[in-house]
């Protein structure tokens, strides 16, 4: 029978016995000590595992580099059935690392993480003795779009090994991953940042153990990264771009609206409002205007312009400066993200410029670049991260989407984070 193995990719210790007795109650085999828990609470997290778990295959992700005889014995003897070593390790890594498990009564897993030529790299540890290996996308190279069912592809046929495979696997990419000849699907994610854990590791239980075909439906970039930014909120965002791309100063004026579209910026000064008008006309649905405009006491957009935009499907528009005719514009429910409502008009002059680099409240937009509005504010996403920025605040989200189940269950947010034990001490 395929084995699945949950990964405990948390840092605190409690959350990740909870959610493995929850991942083992809907059908998880394996449980994995990941590698940040590993970091976090040492080989304590192994014995308590063990000790939880008598009858589970307990892995130790160590990922160990160098001195693999030593890393291999204290797992050992904390209580791992399975510990990890990197494939990119030197040769006499592995083979200190397997001799130690056989002492102690363990097996290697080797870890093609990384490794450049995972098929060549898995050959020549079968050689050295290895008879379990993991094809891997590490959760970094993942957001960037990286698989690991095209390296398993590659592999199966190749070598007599066990495969595990890991990286990002659902109940869909994990069921294809069985049908390629993986024997364990390791799951981290989708399980453990679950609302519902128990039902996420049986929805993967039973994709592994259906025989039928499933076709994947496959999404370009752009429609997946779309269908992320509505999902996730402009604090996922904000979270995974490391508290950047927020703007300041500017707010939704219509609430409940959200906002995800490409940008067409528009430099202009004062209360001009021709060019941010002319934008409308070169703009069209999924599209975002967003102004520089310089003056935030004399408006540059009103109903006239909302009416414009309406017609011709904008997705919304993002202002630093002032909007007026507010009343027009509430009726028309049109996405307005605004610094000020005033009533006083400029005069279109016709100064600035359209699609070219600008700064709106205080971040650096150019045109393409992603805007996702809504009640907490606007933020920017470089066009060119956009995808991994997307997969990175849908991780964000997930992870809160569980937090908030335990919260709900009686622990307090400090405590479910350990707070005390992780506040800086520098
Ligand atoms: O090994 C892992 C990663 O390098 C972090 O330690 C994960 O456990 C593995 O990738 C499975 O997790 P998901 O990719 O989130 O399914």
């Amino acid at each position: 029978m395929i084995k699945i193995q949950v990964a405990l990719d948390v840092i605190e210790p409690d959350r990740a016995v909870s959610i493995a007795e929850e991942a083992v109650a809907g059908g998880a085999d394996w449980i994995e000590a990941g590698t940040p828990l590993i970091k976090s609470a040492g080989m304590e997290i192994i014995r308590k595992l063990r000790e939880t778990f008598p009858d589970n295959i307990i892995l130790a992700d160590m990922k160990t580099m160098d001195v693999g005889a030593a890393e291999v014995e204290m797992a050992a003897k904390s209580g791992a059935d399975v510990v990890t070593i990197l494939a990119a390790a030197e040769d006499v890594v592995i083979t200190q690392a397997l001799m130690s498990a056989e002492k102690y009564g363990a097996r290697v897993m080797v870890d093609l993480i990384s490794v450049p030529d995972p098929v060549t790299r898995a050959k020549e540890v079968e050689a050295l003795g290895v008879d379990l290996v993991n094809v891997h996308v590490g959760i970094d190279a993942q957001m960037t779009g990286e698989s690991p069912i095209d390296k398993l592809k590659k592999l199966v046929s190749e070598t007599g090994m066990e495969i595990a495979v890991a990286g990002g696997l659902t109940p869909e990419t994990a069921h294809e991953a069985v049908l390629t000849g993986a024997d364990i699907v390791v799951v981290g994610s989708y399980i453990i940042n679950s609302d519902n854990v128990r039902q996420s590791a049986a929805n993967v239980r039973k994709a592994v153990d259906s025989n039928e075909k499933i076709t994947l439906k496959k999404k370009s970039a752009e429609e997946e990264m779309v269908e992320i930014f509505n999902r996730v909120s402009t604090s996922n965002i904000s979270d995974a771009m490391h508290r950047k791309g927020a703007m300041q100063g500017i707010s939704s004026k219509i609430p409940g609206k959200k906002i995800v579209g490409k940008a067409v910026t528009v430099r202009s000064f004062g209360g001009d409002w021709a060019k941010p008008v002319e934008a409308i006309d070169i703009s069209g649905p999924g599209d975002i205007i967003v102004i520089y405009n310089g003056n935030r006491d004399i408006a540059m957009w009103g109903g006239l312009a909302t009416q414009t935009a309406v017609s011709r499907k904008l997705e919304g528009v993002v202002i630093d400066g002032a909007v007026r005719d507010f009343d027009e514009v509430q009726k028309m429910n049109f996405p307005v993200f605004a610094a000020n409502i005033v009533p006083n008009a400029g005069d279109p002059k016709g100064l600035g410029e359209i699609n070219v680099e600008i700064v709106c409240g205080n971040q650096t937009v150019h045109p393409g670049d992603y805007i996702i509005g809504d009640d907490s504010g606007v933020v920017v996403v470089p066009k060119e991260r956009a995808y991994e920025i997307a997969r990175r605040s849908e991780e964000v989200w997930k992870h809160e989407k569980r937090l908030f189940e335990e919260i709900k269950n009686g622990k307090t947010l400090a405590g479910a984070l350990d707070l005390l034990k992780w506040e800086t001490q520098k």
